[in-house]
């Protein structure tokens, strides 16, 4: 039996940081929305092997580091019983270390791909908590529902956000998500601000906290923030190095895709509040 799923992109449309926990992670106030456009996961359930085997090993990351391998692991150990074996292939189409949560996602698709064929019957929170071992963004990405996150970002409330079209730019540089936590000149004492159950607030009016600092470092991303914010609000996704700037229309965003300066890599995609895994898994039902 084979089956493909999504594992979509997020934006931080907003990225607050509020505080610093007794560990030293930083606390956040985020809005994650999801995208259109991202990876995707083949499974195939291979039941004369044992194990889990990756098809398309991912250049510059061991397959015992990899999300989707570390996922099906902690599922593995947690059902702690012999499981038919799988292989998985991946399309990867999200820029690694991008603030669009490739990896995370990767590793949540994994999650639910992998407890449907294995029949498991763990539920979303169970999952979530799982894939909270392997990286603050897993969750959102189980639950599948755009949110307002609290904490490290685990901590979910719905959230409605216009589903806008946005053009993501990838400025040619790789960004350390550690590094630019450890920076002296972080903004972390951004004032909480009060959530209602269902936010529908007007993400434009927020930042990303990490926004000046990698602006700083990555003269790549200023010049590119600076190019796109010409036609509308334009932010960095979590700690970079991806931007995004936000359109009403899929024509709009096209226009100003198409007059991006040369060398620079990216993707027109719309915003969407229901993940595309989620939506996908459900049409399976
Ligand atoms: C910033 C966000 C926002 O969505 O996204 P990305 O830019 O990575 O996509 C996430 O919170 C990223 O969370 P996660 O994916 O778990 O971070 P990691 O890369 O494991 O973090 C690397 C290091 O950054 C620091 N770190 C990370 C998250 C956090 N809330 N506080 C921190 O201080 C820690 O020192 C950690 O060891
Ligand atoms: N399946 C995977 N896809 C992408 N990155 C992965 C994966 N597994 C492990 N990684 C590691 O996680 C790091 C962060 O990846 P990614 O989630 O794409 O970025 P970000 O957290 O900035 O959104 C990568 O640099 C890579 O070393």
């Amino acid at each position: 039996m084979t089956l493909t799923l999504p594992a979509p992109a997020k934006l931080n449309l907003f990225l607050h940081i509020v505080g610093r926990r007794p560990d030293g992670y930083h606390e956040l106030q985020t809005l994650f929305q999801f995208l259109d456009y991202g990876d995707e996961l083949t499974f195939t359930l291979t039941p004369g092997h044992a194990g889990v085997r990756l098809a398309t090993p991912m250049p510059g990351v061991p397959d015992d580091d990899n999300l989707i391998l570390r996922a099906a692991r902690a599922l593995e150990t947690r059902a702690g019983r012999r499981l038919p074996g799988v292989t998985i292939a991946i399309d990867k189409r999200l820029p690694m270390g991008g603030g669009l949560g490739g990896g995370s996602s990767d590793a949540a698709t994994t999650l639910l791909a992998l407890n449907h064929l294995w029949h498991l019957g763990l539920d979303l929170d169970t999952l979530a908590g799982i894939g909270l071992g392997l990286g603050a963004d897993v969750p959102v990405f189980v639950h599948g529902q755009a949110a307002f996150g609290e904490g490290v970002g685990e901590r979910l409330t719905p959230a409605h956000p216009p589903e806008d079209w946005f053009v993501v730019l990838k400025p040619d540089c790789h960004i350390n998500t550690g590094k630019i936590f450890s920076e002296e000149g972080l903004t972390r004492d951004t004032p909480k601000i009060k959530i209602a159950p269902a936010f529908e607030g007007d993400a434009s009016r927020y930042r990303n906290d990490c926004e000046d600092v990698v602006r700083k470092l990555y003269p790549e991303v200023n010049q590119s923030l600076e190019w796109l914010s010409q036609f509308g609000p334009a932010r960095l996704t979590g700690t970079g190095a991806c931007i995004f700037g936000r359109f009403p229309t899929e024509s709009a965003a096209r226009i100003i895709w198409e007059s991006k300066p040369s060398g620079i890599t990216g993707f027109v995609a719309k915003g969407v509040n229901l993940s595309p895994l989620h939506k996908k898994l459900t049409e399976l039902e």
